[in-house]
């Protein structure tokens, strides 16, 4: 087989706490982690010459070296170089749904689809843990999104522990095109604003660990309890980046009222999602939304919680 297209799906943090910082630069974390059906569709095709192509149309997504799906073709060349010389090269194709730099780890996710793509177009017979371990040198979002599905997500995100998934849960996903939040800057401004608060020793990040572990938030998703879960959402991250974001401060608040079961900024942001029970109800809950908020720089996107991250469609 010469080609392969997979499905890269996007993630939210249910739950993302900043505990505190670690020795190697990064940020110690609890988080809860939930892949979406709203989702890239990423192709590799093997070329015949040693090279790595990457195409993607999106005007906001560089095609060259700076791309995470090449970074992540390229750590699979240098750790199987007979691979490329037997097989040669690849092209990757980029089909961008994900909105970018939105909190959804868009470029996390085509990493991890071209690591399983790879994994299968030259045969190598990688382990999902092997996978996971590729991703971790590639970003802290990669291993989960190799995986997907629902997880505890601990260190710098890349310890993960599964949870029971929650398939029947919709939500509607907002972002003003207009507005970005770069991840180092939301973390460096988080530390400079909360660092006094950290955390400082392993055991004090245990304690915390256990305490989440058995907190309302993972108790009411092993329980699959939508109405719980949509009510001990967290992400600390609101507390600095919508400040800094008033338009997405005010999104929040728009979606908060509009009736659905919980609403949260994802990840370092400005997305925000709504939680819904069903698919009619997230229909109904986009409807209401883009009444109250006609402006054309707002997307909106429906979409439901999936048991994986990536899923091979060919
Ligand atoms: C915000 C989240 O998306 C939540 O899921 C992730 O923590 C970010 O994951 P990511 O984008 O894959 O982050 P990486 O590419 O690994 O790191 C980007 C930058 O974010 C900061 N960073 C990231 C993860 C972490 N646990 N602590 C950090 O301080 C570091 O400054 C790092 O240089
Ligand atoms: N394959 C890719 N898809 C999207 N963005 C990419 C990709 N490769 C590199 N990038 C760059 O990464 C930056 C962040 O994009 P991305 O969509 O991953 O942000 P994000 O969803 O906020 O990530 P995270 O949630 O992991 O912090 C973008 O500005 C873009 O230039």
């Amino acid at each position: 087989m010469r080609l392969y297209t997979l499905l890269a799906a996007a993630k939210i943090n249910l739950y993302l706490e900043i505990v505190g910082s670690r020795p190697d630069g990064f940020h110690e974390l609890i988080m809860v982690m939930q892949s979406v059906s709203l989702c890239d569709r990423i192709t590799v095709r093997s070329i015949g010459v040693d090279e790595i192509r990457v195409r993607c149309d999106h005007p906001l997504v560089p095609a060259d070296e700076t791309n995470l799906a090449y970074k992540a073709a390229a750590l699979v060349m240098a750790q199987f170089p007979d691979a490329m010389a037997k097989l040669g090269g690849v092209e990757i194709t980029i089909e961008k749904q994900i909105p970018v730099g939105a909190g959804l780890a868009g470029g996390s996710s085509n990493a991890a689809a071209v690591l399983v793509g790879l994994d299968l177009l030259w045969n190598l017979g990688l382990t999902r843990s092997e996978l996971q371990d590729l991703g971790a040198e590639l970003g802290s979002d990669v291993p989960f999104c190799v995986s997907g599905g629902t997880a505890i997500a601990t260190g710098r995100g890349e310890q993960l522990d599964a949870l029971p998934g929650i398939d029947s849960l919709h939500l509607v996903i907002a972002k003003y095109e207009s507005e970005f939040v770069s991840t180092p800057w939301a973390y460096k401004t988080y530390r400079a604003e909360y660092g006094d608060t950290y955390v400082t020793n392993t055991q004090g990040w245990q304690e915390r660990q256990a305490q989440v572990r058995s907190g309302e938030m993972v108790r009411a998703v092993a329980r699959r309890d939508a109405i719980a879960l949509g009510q001990h959402l967290c992400n600390d991250f609101e507390k600095i980046v919508l400040d800094a974001h008033p338009k997405t401060a005010a999104l929040k608040a728009t979606m908060a009222d509009l009736g659905g079961l919980g609403t949260l900024m994802s990840g370092s942001g400005p997305s925000v999602f709504t939680l819904a029970e069903s698919e009619a109800q997230a229909n109904e809950l986009a409807a209401k939304l883009r009444s109250a908020l006609p402006d054309p720089d707002l997307g909106i996107w429906t979409a439901q919680f999936v048991p994986s991250g990536v899923q091979i469609a060919s």
